[in-house]
C-alpha cells in the first residue's frame, strides 16, 4: 500500500465537493458520491491503485451507462455529402469549432466546404471566410441580412455538385427573439432534408464550459426545439468547470462528441470519458 490517503469520510467529502465545484450540480455530485461510496466499499479497494481504479470506472460507466445507442463518433455518409449544422448562443465558439474540423478533415483528405449561414450578425460571414483561407476550403456566403437558408440551399448545391464529403454550416447564436432562431434552425433542417433525403446530417450543439449551469439551460432550449445529435463543449482550457459534462448526459442524455481547449486550429479534442474522468478527479486522486 502507498501513500494514499485513508478512505474515509474526509475523503468522500472531498470528493463531493471536487464535483461541485467542477459543475456537476448538486444533485448528481451528491448521487455519485454515494454509488462511489458503495462501489469502494463492495470492491473492499483499500490502496491508492484500488480506490483510484474504482472511482474512475465507475465514473466512466456512469458516463456510458446514459448514452446507451449513442455514439460519441461523428456520423458520415458512405458517398455523398454528410451536412453538419453547427448550433449554439453566440460567443460560444461556433466557427472557431468548425474552422477547426475543417482543418482536421481536410488533413484526413475529405472534400470540405463551408456555409456561412449567420447573416444577421455584421463580420460572422467575414470570420468563417478567414477560417476558410487558412483551411483552404470554399466558404458559401450570401449577402449581409440575405435568408439564411437560402445559403444553407447554396451550400447543399455546391456540396452535390462539387461532389463534397462534408458541409459545416454555421448559423446565427442570436436574433429578434429566441422563437425566431429556432425557426430559422428547423427551416434550414428542413431544405436539408429535402435536398438529401438519404443522407445523415448532424445537429452539433456548442456549449461554452465557462458558463456552467447556464450552459444546461441553453441545451434544454435547444435540443426542444431542434434534434441535436452532439455536443461540442469549447473553451475547457479556461476552466475546471468541464463537470458539466455529466448533467448534460444524465439530464440530456446527449453525447460529448468533441472538446475545445483554445483558440489554435489544433486545439480541439474528440471527447473520451476516460480523458475527462481523469481530469476532474486526476488531483484528488494523487493527493
Ligand atoms: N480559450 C478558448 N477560446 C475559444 C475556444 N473556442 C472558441 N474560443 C474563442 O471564443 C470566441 C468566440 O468564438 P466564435 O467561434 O466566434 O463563437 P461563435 O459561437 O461562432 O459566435 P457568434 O458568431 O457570435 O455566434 C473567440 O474569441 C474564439 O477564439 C476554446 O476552446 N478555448
Amino acid at each position: 500500500m502507498s501513500n494514499f490517503r485513508r478512505v474515509d469520510e474526509d475523503f468522500f467529502d472531498d470528493l463531493e465537493e471536487t464535483l461541485i465545484k467542477a459543475d456537476v450540480g448538486a444533485e448528481t455530485a451528491f448521487q455519485l458520491t454515494d454509488e462511489l461510496r458503495d462501489e469502494v466499499k463492495l470492491q473492499n479497494a483499500k490502496s491508492k491503485e484500488e480506490v483510484s481504479k474504482v472511482v474512475l470506472d465507475k465514473l466512466v460507466e456512469h458516463y456510458e451507462q446514459q448514452g446507451i445507442n449513442e455514439d460519441a463518433t461523428m456520423h458520415f455518409a458512405k458517398s455523398g455529402p454528410t451536412v453538419i449544422l453547427f448550433v449554439g448562443v453566440n460567443g460560444v465558439g461556433k466557427t472557431t469549432t468548425i474552422g477547426k474540423l475543417a482543418a482536421r478533415y481536410k488533413q484526413e483528405d475529405k472534400k470540405v466546404l463551408l456555409a456561412a449561414a449567420d447573416t444577421f450578425r455584421a463580420g460572422a460571414t467575414q470570420q468563417l471566410q478567414v477560417w476558410g483561407e487558412r483551411d483552404g476550403v470554399e466558404v458559401i456566403a450570401g449577402s449581409a441580412g440575405s435568408d439564411p437558408a437560402s445559403v444553407v440551399y447554396d451550400g447543399v448545391q455546391a456540396a452535390i455538385e462539387q461532389q463534397a464529403d462534408i458541409l459545416f454550416v454555421d448559423t446565427a447564436g442570436r436574433l429578434q427573439n429566441n422563437q425566431n432562431l429556432m425557426q430559422e434552425l428547423a427551416k434550414m433542417k428542413r431544405i436539408i432534408e429535402r435536398e438529401l433525403p438519404e443522407q445523415p446530417m448532424e445537429v452539433l450543439l456548442v456549449l461554452d464550459s465557462t458558463t456552467g449551469q447556464n450552459a444546461i439551460q441553453q441545451a434544454k432550449l435547444f435540443k426542444d426545439s431542434t434534434d441535436v445529435t452532439g455536443i461540442v463543449l469549447t473553451k475547457l482550457d479556461g476552466t475546471a468547470k468541464g463537470g458539466i459534462i455529466l448533467p448534460i448526459r444524465n439530464e440530456l442524455h446527449l453525447p460529448v462528441k468533441w472538446i475545445g481547449l483554445g483558440e489554435q486550429v489544433g486545439d480541439l479534442q474528440p471527447f473520451n470519458a476516460k480523458d475527462f474522468a481523469q481530469s476532474l478527479f486526476g488531483q484528488l486522486l494523487e493527493s
